[in-house]
């Protein structure tokens, strides 16, 4: 199936900086895709150009298999930076405007609300709402069309931890169905919880991609037996001594993960007691850091 973002060799350039540098991105028909980066990484600049608010410098952007603006209006919906509405009007009325403007049913607008969860309040001026409802509105409108493609960018920026989890949850619904959500975030742990894939942005370059599994990727295994010494000597003969290190009282082993069964068998066949064996996982806090570190350092 034809991917609903593709964009290859993607640059821009603002003077004489380079701040979005051949990017090439693919994102999935019915995926939600993390597009992770720290400020100023470039991701507003990408989003930007993919919408076709923004001239590339060089490299192109397809959505679903045409550049921006050449399909159909209704396959993007997107959310960047502060949605506007009318202050004074009612989040439904602010909403039946532009579905007027859109050429959209009015049935739409009562579904929409109803989507993000807002049809209790949808009658309440804009004006009284929370900064959460606000995002959530904007959601709204960015759904109208319903279209194939929705874009997000920083959509808990400013929120409390009560708002933040109602928007995760909202985005999770969204991708549940068949749309694809490209979500922008400077924030791990929301891209964690929400995201199929990730790209990692830093210095306007990407710098990985993948699941978060495979981003982390689990790198060995993490054993605690008894005793110990004849633990190390077994397993050092096993794997080889370079493989086997001892951490906090347990064996750090640089092996498969999938050895694990095998490798249970063989101590505990040695006269060893397995009291914990499981994989070891890189911490994807430092997972990231590192990225986007060598990202950085690389442009400079
Ligand atoms: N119109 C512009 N003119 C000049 N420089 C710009 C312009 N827009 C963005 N930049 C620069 O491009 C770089 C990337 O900005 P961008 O907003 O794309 O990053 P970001 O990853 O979205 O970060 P943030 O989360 O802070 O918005 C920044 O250094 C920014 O100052």
């Amino acid at each position: 199936m034809e991917p609903s973002v593709q964009t290859e060799a993607l640059s821009k350039r603002y003077g004489g900086r380079t701040v979005v540098r051949d990017l090439h991105l693919i994102v999935r028909p019915g995926e939600v895709y993390g597009f992770l980066g720290p400020n100023g990484a470039g991701k507003t600049t990408t989003l930007r150009m993919l919408l076709g608010l923004v001239r590339p410098s060089a490299g192109t952007v397809r959505l679903f298999g045409r550049p921006p603006g050449a399909g159909r209006l209704a396959d993007v919906g997107a959310l960047i930076e502060g949605p506007a509405f009318y202050p004074y009007l009612s989040g439904r009325d602010n909403l039946r405007v532009l579905a007027r403007h859109a050429g959209v049913g009015m049935d739409r607008v009562a579904l929409v609300l109803d989507l993000v969860h807002l049809a209790d309040r949808a009658d309440d001026r804009y004006a009284g709402y929370s900064l959460g409802m606000k995002q959530r509105l904007g959601v709204a409108a960015a759904l109208l069309r319903d279209p194939r493609l929705l874009v997000l960018d920083e959509p808990t920026n400013g929120l409390d931890p009560a708002g933040m989890a109602d928007m995760r949850q909202l985005i999770r619904r969204l991708g549940a169905g068949g749309r694809t959500v490209l979500v922008a975030s400077h924030l791990l742990g929301e891209v964690e919880q929400i995201c199929d894939r990730v790209g990692v942005i830093a210095g306007g370059r990407l710098v990985a991609e993948g699941s978060i599994a495979q981003l982390r990727g689990a790198v060995g295994l993490w054993v605690l037996a008894d005793p110990l010494d004849a633990a190390v000597a077994h397993a050092r003969t096993l794997v080889g001594t370079e493989r086997v290190r001892v951490v906090g009282g347990g064996l750090e082993l640089s092996v498969a993960p999938e050895r694990a069964a095998w490798l249970n068998t063989e101590l505990v066949t040695a006269g060893v007691a397995v009291r914990e064996l499981r994989p070891r996982e890189r911490d994807l806090e430092q997972v990231f850091f590192d990225l986007v570190e060598k990202g950085t350092a690389d442009v400079a």
